[in-house]
C-alpha cells in the first residue's frame, strides 16, 4: 500500500470523529444521567460496551451520572434465598427479609460489577447508594390500587435529593454510579425505590441536560404488545394523556420521563439497551433511536437535543 492509499483509506474515520464535532460542542459540560435496566444488563459483551460508552463521554467532555436496576438480579436471589417475588403497581413488594436481599444485590453485586467496568478504562468511577449523603431521602410508599392504598412493604416515595456527593464527584472528574435505595425519613432503616424514578428525580434534581433509560425493548410502542411500531417523539402533554394506558415496566420509565421534562431536563429517551453502543449512537448522531420525550413547546427533534430550547 502507498502512502498516498493509506492517507485515502484512513479519511472516512476522520470524516466520522468531524461529524461529531457539533455535537461535541453542544453537549460539552452538560450532565446526562444514564439509567441502565437489569433486564438489558443480561449480556457481558454489552456491559462492556456500555462501559465504554459512559467512559467515552466523560473523556468527550460530558458529565455522565449512572443509575442501575437489577429488577431479574434481585428476583434471582430472592429465589435462591426461598423468598418470592412479588409486584404491585409494579413495584416490588419488599419485606423487611427482602430489602436485605435488595441492598445486597444492587450495592454489594450489581453496582461493584458496573464500577469494575467502569474501571477497567482508568480510576473513574465511584460507587454509592441513595443512603450515602443523604443523596436519596423516601418516606413509605403506599400505592392506590383500585381506589385504596396500599402497603407494598419498604418501597420508597422519594421526598428529596441532595445532589452534594454527586456534584463534588463530577467536580473531580469521576463517574458517580448510583443503587436505588434510600435512606428513610421515618425510621432508621432503607427504602427500596424503583430505579427509573430514582434516576428520573436524580436527572431533574442534578439539572441534567438528558435522561437516558437504557432498556429491553426499542422504545415506547404504540400497541404494546400487538405491534412494534415505536413512538420516536413525545410532548410532555401528549405522555400525560398516554400514561394511564400504559402497562408494568413502562409505567415508571415513562412517569420518570415526564417528571424529568416537567422539571428541567431538557430531554428524556427510552432506548434499546440491547443495541451495542446505543448510547453514543443517541448523543453524537441524528440517528436517534427510541422514544425521545420533550418538554411541551419544543419545536423539532434537533433543536431538542442542542438544550437550547
Ligand atoms: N408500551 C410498551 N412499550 C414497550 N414495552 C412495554 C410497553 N408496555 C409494557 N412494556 C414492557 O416493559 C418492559 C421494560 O420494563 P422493565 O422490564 O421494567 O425493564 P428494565 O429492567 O429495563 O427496567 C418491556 O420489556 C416490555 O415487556
Ligand atoms: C420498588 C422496586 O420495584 N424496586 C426495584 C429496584 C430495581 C429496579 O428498578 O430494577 P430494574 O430497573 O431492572 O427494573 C426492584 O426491587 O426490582
Amino acid at each position: 500500500m502507498t502512502n498516498a492509499t493509506r492517507k485515502h483509506t484512513a479519511l472516512p474515520k476522520a470524516e466520522i470523529l468531524i461529524e461529531a464535532l457539533p455535537w461535541l460542542t453542544r453537549h460539552h459540560g452538560r450532565t446526562v444521567v444514564i439509567k441502565f435496566g437489569g433486564n438489558a444488563m443480561v449480556d457481558e459483551e454489552l456491559k462492556a460496551a456500555f462501559a465504554q460508552d459512559v467512559v467515552f463521554l466523560r473523556h468527550a467532555g460530558l458529565k455522565p451520572v449512572v443509575v442501575h436496576g437489577g429488577g431479574p438480579q434481585i428476583s434471582a436471589a430472592l429465589d435462591r434465598h426461598g423468598l418470592v417475588s412479588e409486584f404491585r403497581a409494579g413495584l416490588r413488594v419488599t419485606t423487611p427479609e427482602a430489602m436485605d436481599v435488595v441492598r445486597m444485590v444492587l450495592a454489594g453485586q450489581v453496582q461493584r460489577e458496573l464500577v469494575g467496568l467502569l474501571n477497567q478504562h482508568g480510576p473513574l468511577a465511584v460507587g454509592l447508594t441513595g443512603e450515602d449523603a443523604h443523596t436519596i431521602t423516601a418516606t413509605r410508599h403506599r400505592p392506590v390500587i383500585d381506589g385504596e392504598a396500599v402497603d407494598i412493604g419498604r418501597v420508597g416515595e422519594i421526598t428529596a435529593i441532595d445532589t452534594g456527593a454527586i456534584e463534588a464527584l463530577l467536580e473531580d472528574g469521576r463517574i458517580p454510579v448510583i443503587s436505588s435505595i434510600a435512606r428513610s425519613q421515618d425510621d432508621g432503616h432503607v427504602y427500596n425505590v424503583n430505579a427509573d424514578t430514582a434516576a428520573a428525580a436524580l436527572a431533574a434534581a442534578l439539572g441534567a441536560e438528558t435522561l437516558m433509560v437504557l432498556t429491553d425493548v426499542e422504545g415506547l410502542y404504540e400497541d404494546w404488545p400487538n405491534s412494534d411500531e415505536v413512538i420516536s417523539r413525545l410532548t410532555a402533554s401528549q405522555l400525560e394523556k398516554l400514561l394511564p394506558e400504559l402497562s408494568s415496566g413502562m409505567v415508571p420509565k415513562m412517569e420518570g420521563c415526564l417528571h424529568a421534562v416537567r422539571n428541567g431536563v431538557t430531554t428524556a429517551r427510552v432506548i434499546d439497551g440491547r443495541v451495542q453502543h446505543s448510547i453514543l449512537l443517541e448523543i453524537f448522531t441524528d440517528e436517534g433511536i427510541g422514544t425521545m420525550v420533550v418538554p411541551d413547546g419544543t419545536t423539532d427533534r434537533r433543536h431538542a437535543t442542542q438544550g437550547e430550547s
